[in-house]
């Protein structure tokens, strides 16, 4: 919707209305087509400003319509008849312009915005391109270089940069839409042509057709088989060589196909994906509108290695006071040396001042007496946790929240040392801890909701999607990668090499196949915990490892390698070679393919062809299949938690929503089929068992991902 008012006697203010971001869904867009009629027709009018409802001016197409069929009067046609008006038309932005709302401003024929407003085209990070005009428009008004990254990358700019590269004619401090309504009237009789960005020549360094030829090498580099930044390069490419209409009409035939890709919707999914986890509930009934947080003014850092060194830098630069604490002085000294220029480093990409003085270091652990929460970083051993946890429970004021940064370890078993178990979550941070988005907050059968809350919100403040799970060996993420890992070894066992399986796992869209990320990430970690659990051991009665453990199918090619000091990058050998230690250049390594010709021979293994799809199915779907049994056992709420988890902790691409989106998308029914298949082929691997939930999910006729939860409910009840 939106509202007309008359002000200062000759402007005609247009008021878009549809919280939470005035969206132009098809009742706005109905509203505007009206009242610009009205506008026009009214003679005492003399011009016009189109501004958004509390402080916000457009957030673009509505997307909750996309999925859907459109209505309402299209976008295209109401923008051109905005720009073609025959009074000035002036757009007051305030909070944001995104999308369909910038393109909306570049209709009109001036812009003035708020300086803490932010524009920007980000439609390719949904599936899209600017569709409406905006790649044909922007490249006219700023330029080709400037658009194609604006358009690409999706990103907003400040309303500063904006004025910078001309995109707005002026930016003020006040209040936004009195500065328009004056600018209109003083504008009111100015001659409109040359403010027709469509009529504008489209403007090109020398150099385009190289500038077309190096960014299009780019996206294709980075966009790991998504389809849109292509396309947009595509759309601005024809802003640069065709003349206007002509390029509309190519913007349109792009964004047709897009608009129907699964990927669009596949990215769609995940935008409201992200928002969904915000509103997390426990099994409990506990739920994010009804847990109040309490505020976190002080908090603690145990445990300096890699991760608590990240969490500190996190902490410090979202203005946490921390104590990090870390008992040996040597390390003391280099977790200090490091954590400054982390933050250093931090401030000069930011421009702003390094939070050096927000920490506190110390080696004792009594100086986190009187913080509100402490976040436990120290190594992964639940003996050493739980030392830790029996101290801070003595030290810590009894309303301090303990959080344990652990990976996998049981959160309950850490609560149980604890004078107040309920105030004890996981907080299971992603290397680095102060770059990557995704946080898991696991909570306990004794974590309280107002632990859980104030976990999330802490979260929140450091910049963290967090994701609210139960406890269970690996939570969500770690849990899932265990069948991933296992399939990916037992193809190496049947004939496959590291370089294929990653190869075909990287076509997929997965930053680094599980090979090399494995070597990055460290083949020594996962040994010691398979050497913890009694699995890593060779079998003493065969003289040789076997190819079964605790009765079910295992591979020791993982335990093998670290025996010979293969631990990945970190010592120049792994799956991979490596220059040397460190480097991160991954070659194939014949030493590697001759040991595991040997290997197959002293297990009468004989090695057969596999192809892409099997090594793709075996290792997304015995993934997801454990995906079905976290949402069975009630470990996440709903499908959103663990594509959110995957996207953000695991490189899963994005633009394939995440594996129980992608489930959905193959079919549910072909992914139990297939499923069944393997599980005949390979009856000691129980992770190719298709799980109740799947089938009854199948049974129920495989309804869309937004009603799984009604059957998971049920599922869940009958358990
Ligand atoms: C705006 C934000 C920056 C706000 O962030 P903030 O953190 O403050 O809040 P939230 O993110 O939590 O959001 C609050 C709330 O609002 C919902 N929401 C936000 N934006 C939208 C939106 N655009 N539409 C709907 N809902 C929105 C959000 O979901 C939250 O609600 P929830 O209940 O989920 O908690 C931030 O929200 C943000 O970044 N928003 C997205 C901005 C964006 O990406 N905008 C671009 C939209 S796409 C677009 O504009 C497309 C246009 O270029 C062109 C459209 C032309 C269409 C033409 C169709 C042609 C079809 C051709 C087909 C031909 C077929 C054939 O030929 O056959």
């Amino acid at each position: 919707m939106a509202q007309y008012t008359r002000v200062s006697g000759s402007v005609g203010l247009i008021t878009l209305q549809s919280p939470p971001v005035n969206a132009l869904s098809a009742a706005v867009r109905q509203g505007i087509v009206d009242l610009m009629q009205r506008a026009l027709s009214e003679p005492e009018v003399k011009s016009v400003v189109i501004c958004g409802q509390n402080g916000i001016f457009c957030g673009g197409a509505d997307i909750k319509e996309f999925g859907g069929q459109m209505s309402g009067p299209p976008l295209i046609p109401m923008i051109h008849a905005i720009e073609a008006a025959s009074k000035p038309v002036v757009a007051a932005i305030e909070g944001i312009a995104l999308g369909g709302g910038l393109e909306l401003a570049l209709g009109c024929h001036y812009r003035i915005a708020h300086s803490k407003a932010r524009v920007g085209l980000p439609e390719v990070t949904l599936g899209l391109l600017p569709g409406a005009g905006g790649s044909q428009r922007l490249p006219r008004l700023i330029g080709v270089p400037a658009a194609l990254d604006l358009i690409t990358t999706g990103r907003h700019v400040t309303a500063a940069e904006a004025l910078k590269f001309g995109l707005v004619d002026q930016i003020t401090d006040h209040n936004t839409v009195n500065v328009a309504v004056k600018f209109a009237q003083r504008v009111a009789d100015q001659p409109l042509d040359a403010r027709r960005i469509s009529t504008h020549p489209c403007l090109c360094p020398s150099d385009v057709a190289v500038l077309f030829e190096e960014v299009m090498q780019r996206v294709r580099r980075t966009a790991r088989g998504a389809i849109a930044p292509i396309a947009c390069v595509q759309a601005v490419r024809a802003a640069a060589t065709l003349p206007y209409n002509q390029g509309m009409e190519r913007e349109r035939e792009l964004m047709a196909t897009l608009f129907t890709s699964g990927q669009a919707r596949a990215l769609q999914y995940f935008f409201f994906a992200q928002r969904a986890v915000g509103r997390w509930s426990m099994p409990s009934g506990a739920r994010w509108d009804t847990s109040k947080p309490r505020p976190v003014h002080k908090a603690a850092v145990i445990g300096l290695g890699t991760m608590g060194r990240g969490i500190t830098v996190a902490l410090a630069q979202a203005g946490f006071s921390v104590v990090a604490v870390e008992t040996q002085e040597k390390q003391l000294m280099e977790a200090k040396q490091a954590i400054s220029g982390m933050l250093e480093r931090g401030a000069k990409r930011r421009g702003v001042a390094p939070a050096l003085d927000k920490i506190n270091y110390g080696r004792n652990i009594q100086s986190v007496a009187d913080v509100d929460l402490v976040i436990e970083a120290v190594f992964e051993d639940m003996a050493l946790k739980k030392k830790v946890f029996q101290q801070l429970s003595a030290v810590c004021k009894p309303s301090t929240f303990l959080c344990s940064n652990t990976s996998g370890l049981d959160i309950d078993q850490l609560a149980c040392q604890t004078r107040n178990p309920e105030l004890v979550v996981g907080m299971h941070f992603f290397a680095p801890a102060h770059v990557m988005k995704l946080l898991e907050v696991v909570y306990g059968p004794k974590s309280s909701p107002l632990a859980v809350a104030t976990a999330m919100q802490l979260g929140k403040k450091i910049g963290k999607v967090s994701v609210a799970v139960g406890n269970c060996r690996g939570f969500v993420g770690n849990r899932m990668l265990k069948p991933y890992l296992e399939q990916a070894l037992f193809l190496l066992e049947e004939g496959a090499t590291p370089e294929f399986v990653d190869q075909v796992l990287e076509e997929f869209g997965f930053a680094m196949g599980v090979f090399r990320m494995s070597d990055l990430s460290g083949l020594d970690v996962g040994w010691k915990v398979r050497l913890a659990d009694g699995l890593a051991m060779p079998d003493p009665t065969m003289g040789q490892p076997t190819r079964l453990r605790q009765g079910r199918r295992y591979s020791p090619l993982g335990d093998l390698l670290c025996e010979q000091g293969r631990f990945g990058q970190k010592t120049g050998r792994g799956w991979y070679q490596y220059d040397k230690p460190g480097s991160q250049v991954a070659k194939p390594d014949p030493w590697l393919h001759s040991f595991l010709d040997e290997y197959r021979a002293r297990h009468a293994l004989v090695a057969h062809r596999i192809d892409h799809q099997e090594v793709l199915e075996r290792c997304l779907y015995s993934m997801i299949n454990e995906g079905f049994r976290i949402l069975e056992d009630g470990i996440a709420a709903g499908p959103e938690d663990i594509d959110v988890i995957y996207v953000f902790g695991y490189s899963w691409p994005r633009h394939r929503g995440g594996p129980m989106f992608y489930a959905a998308t193959v079919g549910l029914n072909k992914v139990l089929e297939r499923l069944e298949h393997y599980y005949q082929a390979h009856p000691d691997v129980p992770s190719l068992q298709p799980c109740h939930l799947l089938r009854k999910l199948v049974a129920s006729g495989s309804p869309p991902i937004q009603k799984w939860r009604e059957v998971i409910k049920k599922v869940r009840s009958q358990l």
